[in-house]
């Protein structure tokens, strides 16, 4: 299978972000993105990375230039339930079962129990939790919290999913099982674009079709690196020449 495009998805114009304190954390981004992408940004801590998720997610508008998702404002996306994020802290509620903490997104909608129940027990079937539905978080290993926290900004079919570093805190047997599961279930919805911070540059060339190298000060998008190698990449794919060679691209760049 190739990498996927379509429609542009995020149009970034001129983008800029100056908090009330006078920083500059983004100055003049520009980046297209289009439907079916896998993007990765990467850049050193400080660089703008989470402000530019903020501004797409609506929780911080921009200060200047243009941003809009599917032709919509950050906004009305969000109302549309057509982003969904994840955090690095999984942010489950310990009294809810994981079916319950999955499904919450749903019951904020006013989703019908039976309905919720049976979209929360599709997605845990996705991320391989479908015998977890009654357990408490506490019940769970770290790998797993993770995998309820991606099953629950799943349930609502989001066309963008955006994800702050998600597996930040795992060890990294985890964290590739847990990379491989997240193409696996990109490549089954073929219209899902999925934008991924990360400080792991091996982790970014895995992952994504493109890497979006950010440096500081102000923070901007310095390179946009294409990863031009088909899916299913599977694990050799770390070991090859070509991989290795993204890897130091990316760090280059990330170096000046
Ligand atoms: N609410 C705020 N008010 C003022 N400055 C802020 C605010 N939020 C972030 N900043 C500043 O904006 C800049 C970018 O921060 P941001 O959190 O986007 O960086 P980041 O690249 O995501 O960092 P990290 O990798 O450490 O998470 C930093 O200088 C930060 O101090």
């Amino acid at each position: 299978m190739t990498v996927k495009t379509k429609n542009v998805l995020v149009n970034m114009s001129g983008l800029s972000k100056i908090f009330p304190n006078g920083t500059t954390a983004v100055k003049d981004v520009n980046l297209e993105i289009k439907e079916g992408e896998f993007i990765c940004f990467v850049g050193p801590s400080g660089c703008g990375k989470s402000t530019i998720f903020k501004m797409i997610t609506g929780l911080e508008d921009h200060t200047n230039g243009e941003l809009e998702i599917f032709g919509h404002s950050p906004d009305e996306a969000r109302k549309q339930n057509e982003v969904a994020f994840v955090f690095q802290d999984h942010t489950l509620l310990p009294w809810k079962n994981v079916r319950d903490n999955v499904a919450l997104p749903l019951q904020l909608k006013g989703v019908s129990k039976k309905e919720r129940y049976a979209e929360a027990e599709r997605v845990l079937e996705l991320v391989g939790l479908a015998h977890t539905t009654t357990m408490l978080p506490r019940e769970l290993s770290g790998g797993m919290k993770m995998r309820v926290s991606i099953a629950r900004a799943l349930v609502t079919r989001p066309r963008l999913l955006l994800m702050d570093e998600p597996f930040g805190a795992l060890d990294e047997i985890t964290r590739q099982s847990l990379q491989e599961e997240l193409l696996n279930i990109w490549q089954k919805d073929s219209s899902m674009t999925v934008l991924f911070i990360t400080h792991n540059v091996f982790e970014a060339v895995y992952l994504s079709s493109k890497v979006a190298v950010m440096t500081p000060g102000p923070g901007k998008i310095s390179s946009n690196i294409e990863v031009p190698y088909a899916y299913p990449r599977g694990d050799q794919f770390r070991t090859t020449p070509e991989f290795g060679e993204l890897v130091g691209d990316v760090s280059k760049v990330l170096d000046h």
